[in-house]
């Protein structure tokens, strides 16, 4: 029995309705309206007004839930938009997280570089309680219902919960369809789904890694959690994040709904030593190096080859 089921249903109404807000957003938008971040990463009026949109919907209903989201409002100093509600909003994304109670987490719009080309981005929200995630609801607006469709229509929706299972729906209708990663147990036939952006996951290490495990079907790229969304449905096998740099810290907003709806489709996912991913450490997985995500089958092949890569 759903444990969450008044939390999946706010999530799923603050997701897509965030994801809707940047569709609009993105119809308007022209390149001179991004701002860079003292990071150097961009973002977007959508991506504040996703935000502000998914704090507002939860605060509603869930009013004590701190959220640990991505953007902050400081960011926004400088624009002409300084409405004291908006920004509030924005800025109830400031949990530090940690190992105690509920909170939620958000990125309101992952792979803003995807969504600035028109391509794959997406709106990812988690409920994680004391250290553990148990729900992630995830919006992808250019993410083909379809894969073998690609032409068809786009706009998808995944809903994972602790223990329930995963399903996708369309942005066009409430049917649930259950979702599973793919069953294929030979490593050689598997493909890898990475960032379209080498800087955030090391292309050249993971065409040796695919040497090494005899792969040779070409990478699905693309940006985003998305490729969590492709792996869990299968239309690819293995979800690989490799540290381009020492000092990267990987997000929990980056991850959190993206775990649950690999562990909820049969899959797997630890970092790229095999270690679990760790929530309760704040808002970044430091204790964890890259990702790997893939059927139960492969997974623990995948990590061998990481670490003869690595390690040689
Ligand atoms: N050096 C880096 N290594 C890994 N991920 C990064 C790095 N720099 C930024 N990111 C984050 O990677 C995510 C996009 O990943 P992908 O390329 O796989 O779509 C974004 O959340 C982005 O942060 P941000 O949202 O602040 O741009
Ligand atoms: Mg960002
Ligand atoms: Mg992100
Ligand atoms: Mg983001």
């Amino acid at each position: 029995m759903s444990v969450f089921a008044a939390e999946r249903t706010v999530a799923i109404n603050a997701v897509l309705r965030a994801s809707e807000v940047c569709q609009k957003v993105f119809k308007q938008l022209v390149s001179t309206e991004t701002i860079t971040k003292k990071d150097k990463t961009p973002v977007t009026i959508a991506d504040f007004s996703a935000q502000a949109v998914v704090n507002t919907i939860l605060y509603k209903s869930f009013p004590n839930d701190p959220i640990v989201g991505e953007e902050d409002s400081g960011d926004l100093r400088d624009e002409p938009l300084d409405e004291e509600k908006l920004l509030d909003a924005i800025d109830r994304g400031s949990y530090p997280g940690g190992s105690q109670g509920r909170m939620w987490t958000l990125d309101p719009i992952d792979g803003t570089k995807g969504f600035l080309r028109g391509e794959q981005f997406a709106v990812c929200l988690a409920l994680i309680v004391g250290g553990n995630v148990q729900l992630g609801v995830m919006g992808c607006p250019n993410l083909p219902v379809d894969f073998n469709a690609p032409e068809g229509e786009r706009g998808c929706l995944f809903i994972a919960e602790k223990g329930q299972g995963a399903f996708q729906r369309n942005f066009s209708s409430t049917e649930e369809t259950k979702i599973h990663v793919s069953d294929i147990s030979s490593v050689s036939e598997a493909s890898f789904c990475e960032s379209v952006e080498a800087a955030h996951s090391s292309h050249d290490d993971s065409a040796q890694i695919a040497s090494l495990l005899g792969m040779t079907k070409p990478s699905l790229r693309m940006d985003s959690q998305c490729k969590y969304c492709s792996v869990s449905r299968g239309d690819a096998d293995i979800y690989l994040r490799l540290p381009t740099r020492a000092d990267y810290e990987e997000n929990i907003w980056d991850h959190a709904s993206g775990s649950i709806l690999i562990q909820e489709t049969g899959g797997e996912i630890s970092d790229i030593n095999g270690k679990p991913l760790d929530w309760s450490l704040g808002r970044t997985l430091k204790a964890n190096k890259g990702i790997v995500a893939a059927n139960s089958k492969i997974h623990s092949k995948v990590i061998e080859a990481c670490n003869k890569h690595f390690n040689k």
